[in-house]
């Protein structure tokens, strides 16, 4: 399959710091990727550079034939590409449906008014939280502020969305609420990054994974070679033993 996402030599340095080396991998489209590592991997640091949220030291990043690389989040953002945040950036006065509506305004289709409320209620629905869309953001519980947080991703039209451990925190049955959720944007055609420490939910989802260590790529297999390599095993112990 040909590329959908191709990161080319990606590399980011933080003064003395390498927290991205010269990493390569692609993703193709429909396909749902798993960015794994531990703790300090570099893993964010690779989302934040593909959403133009930081930009690269060093390498490349396209999606389809658009550079992207270079481009301000705006611009990224008008390409399709979305991304959720590990601390739910909600806007706590404003209802749920306001803080969608906000996300919208910087979306590929940045609609206003009664569109842009018809466009934040299908978003909701969308993620199980319709039931909620009056409500003030600051008073929704973990997992409806989880899902709002993807309402607002959604609501851009992305083709290609990053997830960053979206489902980290959740109960075991949030947790499977989560997994079919995110297959269900699978099943819509969005092609989906996600960097998760949950196995369960890496196995159920990723067909693949990219494996980080120190900044560096050390695996990128099917998800269940990834997981049982020699290199990855060893990244991960290390880690337990710290
Ligand atoms: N803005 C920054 N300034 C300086 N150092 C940074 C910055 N952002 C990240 N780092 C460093 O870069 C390295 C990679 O961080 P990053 O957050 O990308 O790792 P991660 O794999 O996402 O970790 P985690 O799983 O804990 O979220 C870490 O050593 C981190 O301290």
């Amino acid at each position: 399959m040909s590329p959908f996402l191709q990161v080319s030599g990606l590399t980011r340095r933080f003064g003395g710091l390498v927290a991205v080396n010269d990493l390569s991998f692609s993703v193709a489209k429909g396909e749902i990727v798993g960015l794994l590592g531990p703790n300090g991997s570099g893993k964010t640091t690779v989302l934040n550079m593909i959403s133009g949220h930081l930009p690269p030291s060093d390498g490349q990043i396209a999606l389809a034939d658009t550079r992207l690389s270079g481009l301000g989040p705006h611009k990224i953002a008008r390409q399709g590409v979305a991304r959720t945040f590990q601390l739910v950036r909600a806007l706590p006065s404003l209802s749920v449906t306001e803080n969608v509506i906000v996300a919208l305004a910087f979306g590929r289709k940045r609609l206003w008014g009664e569109a842009a409320r018809l466009e934040a209620l299908k978003r909701l629905e969308q993620v199980g939280l319709a039931h909620r869309a009056g409500q003030q953001a600051g008073d929704l519980t973990y997992i409806d502020q989880k899902r709002m947080e993807l309402a607002r991703a959604l609501a851009a039209d992305p083709q290609l969305l990053l997830l960053d451990e979206w489902l980290a925190g959740l109960n075991p049955t949030e947790l499977q609420t989560g997994i079919e959720l995110i297959r269900g944007l699978k099943s819509s055609g969005i092609t989906i990054l996600m960097v998760e420490h949950v196995m369960e939910a890496i196995r159920a989802l990723c067909g693949r994974c990219v494996i980080m260590n120190a900044g560096i790529k050390i695996a990128d297999a099917p998800t269940a070679e990834a997981l049982s390599d020699p290199a990855v095993v060893t990244a991960y112990l290390g880690e337990q033993h710290a």
